[in-house]
């Protein structure tokens, strides 16, 4: 079950939000009393509440808004409980000021919006000897194994237990909350509003993460990557399995750079079977592969990964979409050793994808010039695959048959920027944008209105989840979803 945290100043759009919640489905309301900027009229509240509600008021110090006294604070409690409200929330540390009576559930609550407490057996001991139905932790996720030590609490524990990570690092212990044992979870009912760092939309999380479907027998695949928040793969890959009644779920998982090894030892305790990875993990991933494609040892980079018991297999699918791309653009043959022998190509930027789609070209014997800002990271490409750098004000100066854009120029919402000169381009050109948010970059558009063909940044990440679906899953994509997921995902006409 989700429990949706509700957040509002005053009395009368509290209730019509709580309304409109329980229209839309929504089983349990935590009515966050400590948003009221009045004094609290709990009559007004809870008498024809349409739907059962937790009762919370939270004191500044736990992170909430209450700013009249602590006996007012106390007082109200007691009353929702002599009310007979569903649940009501308390802190450990008032538990024994607030009896407990009637059947209102005791939700026994700490926060800590700073750090994960070591001493967290000890603490949740002493909560559930408060009189406890539910303990509930929150805490802020500092490194990987926060969470891991959190999910695991709530693992173990005979009382029914809510072990909640904060901030982005800790999204995946809300989604897996069931999972571990939790009787719910906690979003928020608004997307600009999150009552708690980190939390989720209670619509992402039923519609993209199918919260209440997440069961011991679904299959936890994820993004692995420092920041992830951004991504739209989750959203992705949580349609394409939901398309295909898949019993999958797609988590997020930031992951900061020193945690890798962190996460890598526990990835199997989580449940985890599969990865798609994202920086600063596509180098250093390599070291924890049991086997590669060999892709991964030309390129010196993974993206994907799937996991069994034993192995650890990676794979690099931007390499795989890239290529297929191109290959189908210019209608290279399959079993031709060096179909681009003759042709050359001009490589914006000399990050992860530049090297992936250069390594593609190199070993269809095209030749490649990179342009980029970061001359370093270039030679060091250029050195190991053999292709001519340049610094990035050079990089009209070559004829190409083919230009590819792999920096983030373009990219939203630096969206009225081109990576390339349109006076520069010509018709015979063939323009691959690897931006695919929005689809439509200024650099396509330019493209396209001198006629040049054109590769665009959904065409390759379609193909690239296409190939990580059936890594992870041994079946085949259902393309057809995944660009639409993606295409109206990244639709300028939706933004806000
Ligand atoms: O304790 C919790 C959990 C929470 O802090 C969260 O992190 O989602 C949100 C609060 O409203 C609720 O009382």
């Amino acid at each position: 079950m989700i429990c949706v945290s509700l957040g509002r100043a005053r009395h009368a759009r509290m209730i019509a939000e709580h309304k409109h919640l329980v229209e839309q489905g929504v089983k349990l309301v935590e009515l966050r009393l400590d948003y009221i900027g009045r004094a609290v009229n709990l009559k007004r509240l809870i008498d024809d509440r349409p739907g059962p509600v937790v009762i919370t008021a939270r004191r500044r110090d736990d992170g909430g808004r209450w700013l009249k006294s602590e006996e007012e604070r106390t007082m109200v409690l007691r009353s929702a409980i002599a009310s007979g409200v569903e649940y009501v929330d308390i802190e450990s540390d008032i538990a024994d000021q607030i009896p407990r009576y009637g059947n209102t559930k005791r939700i026994i609550s700490f926060h800590d919006f700073d750090g994960t407490p070591e001493n967290l057996e000890d603490l949740h001991a002493a909560m559930a000897a408060a009189d406890a139905d539910i303990v509930k932790i929150a805490t802020m996720a500092n490194t990987f194994s926060d969470n891991v030590r959190m999910m695991d609490l709530a693992r173990q524990s005979s009382v029914p237990t809510i072990a909640i990570c904060m901030g982005e690092m800790g999204m995946l212990t809300r989604i897996l909350a069931h999972r571990v044992g939790a009787p719910f979870t906690y979003a928020t009912f608004s997307t600009d509003k999150k009552i708690a760092p980190g939390q989720l939309h209670f619509k992402e999380m039923q519609d993209v993460y199918r919260y209440d479907q997440i069961n011991d027998d679904t299959q936890l695949y994820g993004l692995l990557g420092d920041p992830v928040g951004e991504s739209f793969d989750p959203l992705v890959h949580n349609k394409a399995f939901a398309g295909e009644g898949h019993n999958a779920c797609f988590l997020p998982l930031r992951v900061p750079e020193d945690d890798l090894h962190i996460f890598m030892d526990h990835a199997r305790d989580i449940g985890i079977n599969g990865l798609s990875i994202d920086p600063p993990h596509q180098g250093r991933s390599i070291d924890y592969c049991t086997q590669a494609e060999a892709a991964v040892a030309g390129i010196g980079e993974l993206n994907t990964m799937a996991l069994d018991d034993e192995r650890a297999v990676g794979y690099n699918t931007d390499y795989r979409a890239a290529m297929d791309c191109i290959s189908e653009v210019f209608e290279l043959h399959a079993d031709a050793e060096k179909p681009m022998q003759s042709m050359s190509a001009t490589v914006l930027g000399s990050g992860s994808l530049a090297k992936a789609i250069v390594w593609g070209l190199r070993s269809k014997g095209c030749n490649v010039t990179i342009a980029t800002k970061d001359m370093e990271q270039g030679n060091e490409i250029g050195l190991a695959h053999g292709c001519r750098v340049v610094e990035w004000e050079l990089r009209h100066d070559f004829r190409a048959n083919l230009l590819v854009n792999a920096t983030d120029i373009g990219m939203h919402p630096d969206v009225d920027n081109s990576p390339f000169n349109a006076d520069q381009l010509n018709e015979l050109m063939v323009v691959f944008d690897t931006v695919y948010y929005p689809e439509q970059t200024l650099l396509i558009k330019h493209a396209k209105n001198i006629k040049c063909r054109v590769i665009t940044g959904i065409d390759m990440y379609v193909r690239k989840m296409g190939y990580q679906y059936k890594l992870f899953t041994g079946k085949q994509a259902p393309l057809d979803v995944i660009r639409k997921t993606i295409k109206d995902a990244t639709n300028p006409v939706q933004l806000n």
